[in-house]
C-alpha cells in the first residue's frame, strides 16, 4: 500500500478520501454510502467525554471490521511463545539500577509482531493506567497478517531501519528519529524496507497522549502542533487467506480473515495515527546557569487526574548547545519520585560515556540514585566553561511514569542485560577534605 501523503496538525479534525466523493456530506451515516462502502464509527474516548477530550473517527470501508473468524490464543512461531504481553508479574522489584545492551537482531525470519519483547511495565488496560514497555528486533515484513492492540495506544520509536506502517487510516513511513502513535484498535501491518530493524514501543494504558501545556514558555516551542502528521486515506482491496492478530487483555489472539482489513477508502474525525520527526523539536535550555529539569524536554504526555503528574511522559534529549556557566553541564546526580525507562536512538547520551549504545535501554525506578557515570563526571567537572559546547550527534529519550516500572522476568533473565551496570559509578572517588 503506497502512502498518499499526510495532513498536518496535532489532534485536528481531519477529512480525507482516496476516491473523490467517498465522504458523505452533512451526515455521518447515510442510508447508502458512496461507492457501495460501509460506514463504521471508531471511538477512542467515552461517548460523553468532554468535547476537548472527545476522539472518534468515521470510516467508510469495503467491509465492516466485524467480518473475521473466531479468535483463538496466538501461539507465535517462536519456540518460546509470544514474548509480547502484559506479564509484569507480582514478584518483588529490586531498586537496583538496570541496563540492557541492544536486543540482538534475530538470525531467522521474524516480523514486527513476533519481534516484540516485553521489557517492563506497570498497571494495565483494566486499570486504565500504566504502560507496557517493549523492544522489537525484526528482519521480515508482516506478510498476510494484520495487528491491532485493544489495550492501549502504541508509541513506536524506531532505532535502526525504516518502518512502513500501513494502517486502516493510511500509510505512515518512519525512519529512526521519527516516532509514530497508533491509536488503540487501529489495525496495521509493518514492512521493513531496510531489512534488519530495531526499536522501542511504549503501550499507553492511560489517557491519550497529548501535547504538554507550555506555561511561561508561551505559545510556541518544544514540539509544535503543525509538525505532527496524520496520513491521508489509502486502502487495499485484497481477498485471500490472512490473519488478524489482536492484543486484548494483555494477551495475543489470532483469527482468520479472508480480506485485508486495510480497506478504508475515506475517513473523517480526530482519532487517527500520527507521526512526528523528533529533529523538529524546539529545544529549550538554560542560557545562564544550572542544568534544568528534564520536563523542558517533554514531547508528549498522558496526564492523570493529579495536576502535573503524568501517567506517561515521553521526553527526548536532542542535539543542543550547552552554555551554562559555573555549572556541571550534563545531567546531575538525582533520585526522582517518578520512574524512568531510557533508550538511545542515535549517537551518544551526555550522561553516559560508555555502555549505553544506540538500541540499549536503562531503568531507574522511583528514588533509585543515578546520574553521570564516573568518566562523564570526571570530564565535565574539568571542562572549560568559557566556550559553548555543542552536543550534535544524539537522540536519547525517556518513558517516565508515576508508578514503579516492573521489569519482566524475561528482561531480568535476558542475555543482553548488563549485570555489571552499577560498576559505572564505582570509579567516583571520594574528594571530600574536611576544612
Ligand atoms: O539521565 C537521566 O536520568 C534522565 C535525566 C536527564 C536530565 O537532563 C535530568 C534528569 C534526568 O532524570
Ligand atoms: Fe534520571
Amino acid at each position: 500500500m503506497k502512502s498518499n501523503g499526510y495532513q498536518s496538525g496535532f489532534g485536528n479534525t481531519f477529512a480525507t478520501e482516496a476516491i473523490p466523493g467517498t465522504l458523505p456530506v452533512g451526515r455521518n451515516s447515510p442510508q447508502r454510502v458512496a461507492h457501495g462502502l460501509y460506514a463504521e464509527q471508531l471511538t477512542g474516548t467515552a461517548f460523553t467525554a468532554p468535547r476537548g477530550e472527545n476522539r472518534r473517527s468515521w470510516l467508510y470501508r469495503i467491509r465492516p471490521a466485524a467480518m473475521h473468524g473466531a479468535f483463538e490464543p496466538y501461539a507465535a512461531s517462536l519456540a518460546s511463545g509470544p514474548a509480547f504481553h502484559d506479564d509484569f508479574g507480582d514478584a518483588p522489584v529490586s531498586p537496583d539500577q538496570l541496563r540492557w545492551s541492544p536486543l540482538p537482531i534475530p538470525d531467522t525470519p521474524v516480523d514486527f509482531i513476533d519481534g516484540l519483547f516485553t521489557m517492563a511495565g506497570n498497571g494495565g488496560t483494566d486499570a486504565h493506567a500504566g504502560v507496557g514497555i517493549h523492544l522489537y528486533a525484526a528482519n521480515a515484513d508482516m506478510q498476510g497478517r494484520y495487528f491491532y492492540s485493544a489495550d492501549g495506544e502504541l508509541l513506536i520509536v524506531p532505532q535502526q531501519g525504516r518502518l512502513h506502517i500501513a494502517t486502516e487510516l493510511g500509510v505512515i513511513e518512519l525512519e529512526p528519529q521519527d516516532i509514530a502513535v497508533i491509536p488503540r484498535g487501529v489495525r496495521f501491518r509493518v514492512a521493513l524496507p531496510d531489512g534488519p530493524s530495531r526499536g522501542y514501543v511504549c503501550e499507553n494504558f492511560g489517557a491519550l497522549l497529548r501535547l504538554p501545556d507550555l506555561g511561561p514558555i508561551g505559545s510556541n516551542g518544544l514540539a509544535n502542533p503543525r509538525d505532527f502528521l496524520t496520513p491521508n486515506a489509502a486502502y487495499e482491496d485484497l481477498d485471500g487467506e490472512f490473519e488478524l492478530v489482536a492484543k486484548f487483555g494483555g494477551r495475543l489472539w489470532r483469527a482468520s480473515i479472508d480480506h485485508s482489513p486495510l480497506d478504508v477508502v475515506g475517513w473523517h474525525g480526530n482519532y487517527a495515527p500520527y507521526k512526528y520527526d523528533l529533529r523538529r523539536f524546539n529545544t529549550i535550555g538554560s542560557v545562564s546557569f544550572d542544568h534544568p529539569d528534564p520536563s523542558i524536554f517533554l514531547v508528549l504526555t498522558s496526564p492523570t487526574d493529579a495536576p502535573g503528574v503524568g501517567n506517561l511522559d515521553f521526553a527526548i534529549f536532542p542535539p543542543r548547545w550547552l552554555v551554562a556557566q559555573d555549572t556541571f553541564r550534563p545531567p546531575w546526580f538525582h533520585r526522582n519520585v517518578a520512574s524512568e525507562f531510557m533508550g538511545l536512538v542515535h549517537g551518544a547520551y551526555d550522561a553516559k560515556a560508555d555502555g549505553f549504545a544506540p538500541g540499549a535501554c536503562s531503568l531507574h525506578n522511583c528514588m533509585t540514585g543515578h546520574g553521570p557515570d564516573a568518566a562523564t563526571f570526571e570530564k565535565a567537572s574539568k571542562a572549560d566553561l568559557s566556550k559553548p559546547d555543542v552536543i550534535g550527534d544524539t537522540m536519547a529519550f525517556m518513558f517516565e511514569t508515576r508508578s514503579v516500572i516492573r521489569p519482566t522476568r524475561q528482561a531480568m533473565e535476558a542475555g543482553h542485560r548488563q549485570r555489571d551496570y552499577q560498576e559505572c559509578w564505582a570509579g567516583l572517588r571520594k574528594h571530600f577534605v574536611a576544612p
